[in-house]
């Protein structure tokens, strides 16, 4: 298959889902016969009744795969995991059209637990611990709604520290002692302590150094494989993104402009110039690089 072929562009404006013809190539092989765990149909997010953020937003989530949610500052990549889990309404916003399935079943405008307890868990940007409360407590708090012996939940106690061991180390510390980093890893660690099937990950590497961001997306891997755990991940990393994941949507100004099997996307020439930096004429620095909005290949 020619580098790029399965990409798909998105004229405007985003029009439904049409994942009939998922294409995934050798290197980034997951089930192409997967089947949707969460759909996302079209849907327009308000905030305070008048800020229209997101226009028309569709993707698709295929069991057991690594989906990224990529785009810049502002591009709508929280909102549209905020809008998938309900926790828009705290923040004034709703859902104004379209709608969100999971299992085939809406889950728009509903009541945030009940996601949870269909399997979903979101990891939301800046980790969110229970600062005063120590690592191995954080992490149990993710197995609050498990009805599960407590050998069973020691098990998967365990489990997380074998995907952290670092937390492991630092179980009995505080948890708004500890790192960026180790923070990261208990946000996760508490995700998995609930059995999730399906993670929603916010920008994992945010703050982080390259190599910890590095070492996070191994771990996301390894969950993925085998535990089985489905992700959604927004991630402003693009390239870091693109090598973990098997499948990319890009989105801007609330809109997904193109999506396509993560190896297509990174040998894509709009994408390698303005999300990765580079082009058939090497290395571009963010200066060099022409104003994509003059040219916006993929939007015309
Ligand atoms: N509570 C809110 N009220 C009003 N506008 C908001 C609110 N939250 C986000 N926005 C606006 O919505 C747009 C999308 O924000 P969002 O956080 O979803 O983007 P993002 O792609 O996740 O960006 P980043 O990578 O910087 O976190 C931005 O213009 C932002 O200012």
């Amino acid at each position: 298959m020619k580098a790029g072929a399965a990409v798909r562009c998105r004229p405007f404006p985003a029009t439904g889902p049409d994942r009939g013809d998922l294409m995934l190539d050798a290197e980034t092989q997951i089930d192409v016969q997967a089947e949707t765990l969460l759909e996302v149909n079209n849907i327009e997010v308000i905030y305070n009744h008048v800020i229209l953020v997101l226009k028309g937003v569709s993707l698709n989530v295929p069991k057991g795969g690594i989906t990224a949610l990529l785009g810049g500052n502002g591009a709508g990549k929280t909102t549209t995991l905020k809008a998938i889990s309900n926790l828009l309404h705290s923040e004034r916003g709703e859902v104004t059209k379209g709608s969100v399935k999971y299992r085939g079943n809406p889950v728009h405008n509903g009541d945030p637990a009940d996601l949870v307890q269909k399997g979903v868990i979101q990891v939301m940007e800046g980790r969110h611990c229970f600062e005063h409360l120590t690592v191995e407590e954080n992490l149990l708090t993710g197995a609050y709604t498990r009805k599960d012996s407590k050998a069973d939940i020691q098990a998967d106690l365990d489990l997380v520290y074998s995907y952290f061991p670092r937390l492991k180390e630092r179980r009995r510390s505080q948890a708004g002692y500890t790192s960026g980093g180790e923070q990261q890893m208990v946000a996760m660690g508490r995700a998995l302590m609930s059995k999730p099937e399906t993670i929603l990950l916010d920008e994992p590497s945010m703050g982080l150094a390259p190599q910890l961001v590095e070492q996070i997306f191994q771990i996301v891997k390894s969950i993925n494989e085998n535990e089985g755990v489905t992700f959604l991940l927004a991630e402003q990393n693009t390239n870091v993104a693109l090598r973990y994941a098997h499948y990319g949507y890009i989105l801007e100004s609330g809109r997904v402009v193109m999506d396509g099997p993560a190896a297509d996307l990174r040998e894509n020439p709009d994408v390698k110039e303005f999300y990765l930096g580079m082009s058939d004429e090497g290395r571009k620095s963010f200066r060099d690089v022409r104003s994509y909005r003059r040219r916006k290949r993929w939007l015309s």
